[in-house]
């Protein structure tokens, strides 16, 4: 990115996979000037200072966003509101506020009550990220060409919307902005209900007695490592998500558990055209995420195409 910096002091709480990738892009891209990092363990801060991640590190979150006019909640989502309490403080009056949490309801009524007068409180998500976690797993271009979905409640300044979306744009990434109600049903069927089956189905081979764990490993066709490798995403980060967005990710594994009945009913009387017809239905879901240029052979979440870049290799 060209041009002067957009903020002078970017405070990240939490600083693994997604505070470390903040961290390189926006260092690289020039879009702050300095950056504060604090998380709760010094191994792990330690570890952030050995790869150069930030300028300034503190044990003391409240210390480390003074000064700040930005400051991304990097956290899992359990851990807002303690940290929003911490920091409340220390916020400096016209700061923006904000976070990565992968829920949005639960952050806006977490964290919203902490929000001091004067200081901008606009949650928001990268859809972006991998199974990995912890400041090593962080790289610079994983916004590159995703969604990044503000949440931002009714009345925020639109200024600081703007803002925060020009520094996401500087991420790479591009900025939709939606409700935070909406934000947790489409991310529970797309996101949040794909690892749950993933950890169930992982789960379910692993408790299998009549195949062996070196089977599992040794037979393991494409499709099922595709789930072990969501399978192995942070336990703590998961169960956060389904404690924090639990009324949605019900509802999708209500229609999910009544849809999985219909395939099981068809099987079982031999139904070969239904089998066939909802085969048929979901390779064209595929055909056009691939046709939108959302292109998803990558291990990780697919990227969405920007205008005449669209990936058509399948
Ligand atoms: N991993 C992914 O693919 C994605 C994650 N997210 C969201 O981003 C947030 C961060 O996720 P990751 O970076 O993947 O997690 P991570 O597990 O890699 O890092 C979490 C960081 O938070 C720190 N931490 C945990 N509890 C804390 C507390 N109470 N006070 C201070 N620091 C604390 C940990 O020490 C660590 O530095 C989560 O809310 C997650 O839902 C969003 C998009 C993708
Ligand atoms: O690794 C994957 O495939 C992911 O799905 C990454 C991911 C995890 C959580 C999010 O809130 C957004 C993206």
């Amino acid at each position: 990115m060209s041009g002067a910096p957009l903020f002078d002091r970017l405070a990240l709480i939490g600083i693994g996979l997604i505070g470390s990738s903040l961290a390189q892009a926006a260092r690289q891209r020039g879009l702050v000037k300095e950056i504060a990092i604090s998380t709760r363990s010094p191994e792990t801060l330690q570890r952030a200072e050995e790869l150069g991640l930030g300028d300034v590190y503190e044990l003391d979150a409240a210390t480390a966003v003074e000064g700040a006019d930005l400051v991304i909640l990097c956290v899992p989502v359990g851990a807002n509101e303690a940290v929003a309490k911490w920091i409340k403080p220390a916020l400096k009056p016209g700061a923006i506020l904000t976070d990565a949490g992968s829920t949005k309801g639960s952050v806006v009524d977490q964290v919203g009550p902490h929000v001091p007068d004067g200081v901008h409180f606009v949650p928001g998500h990268p859809i972006a990220g991998t199974e990995q976690s912890g400041p090593d797993a962080g790289f610079p271009t994983l916004f590159d060409e995703r969604w990044c979905i503000l949440t931002p409640p009714e009345g925020t300044d639109p200024a600081a919307v703007e803002k925060l979306t020009k520094f996401w744009e500087g991420c790479g990434s591009t900025v939709d902005i939606m409700d935070a109600k909406h934000h947790d049903l489409v991310l529970a069927i797309v996101s949040h209900l794909p690892h749950l089956i993933a950890y169930n189905i992982v789960g379910t081979a692993d408790d299998l007695e009549a195949v062996t764990k070196s089977e599992v490993i040794k037979y393991s066709a494409s499709g099922f490592r595709d789930f072990t490798r969501l399978a192995a995403s942070d336990p703590i980060m998961w169960r956060d998500v389904c404690l924090n967005n639990k009324d949605a990710i019900l509802e999708m594994l209500a229609r999910f558990s009544e849809d999985l009945s219909a395939l099981q009913r068809a099987i079982r009387w031999g139904d070969g055209e239904q089998l066939f017809d909802l085969f048929t239905r979901t390779r064209g879901i595929r055909r056009s995420i691939i046709e939108a240029g959302q292109e998803t052979d990558a291990p990780d979440f697919g990227r969405h195409g920007k205008p005449g870049s669209a990936n058509l290799a399948e």
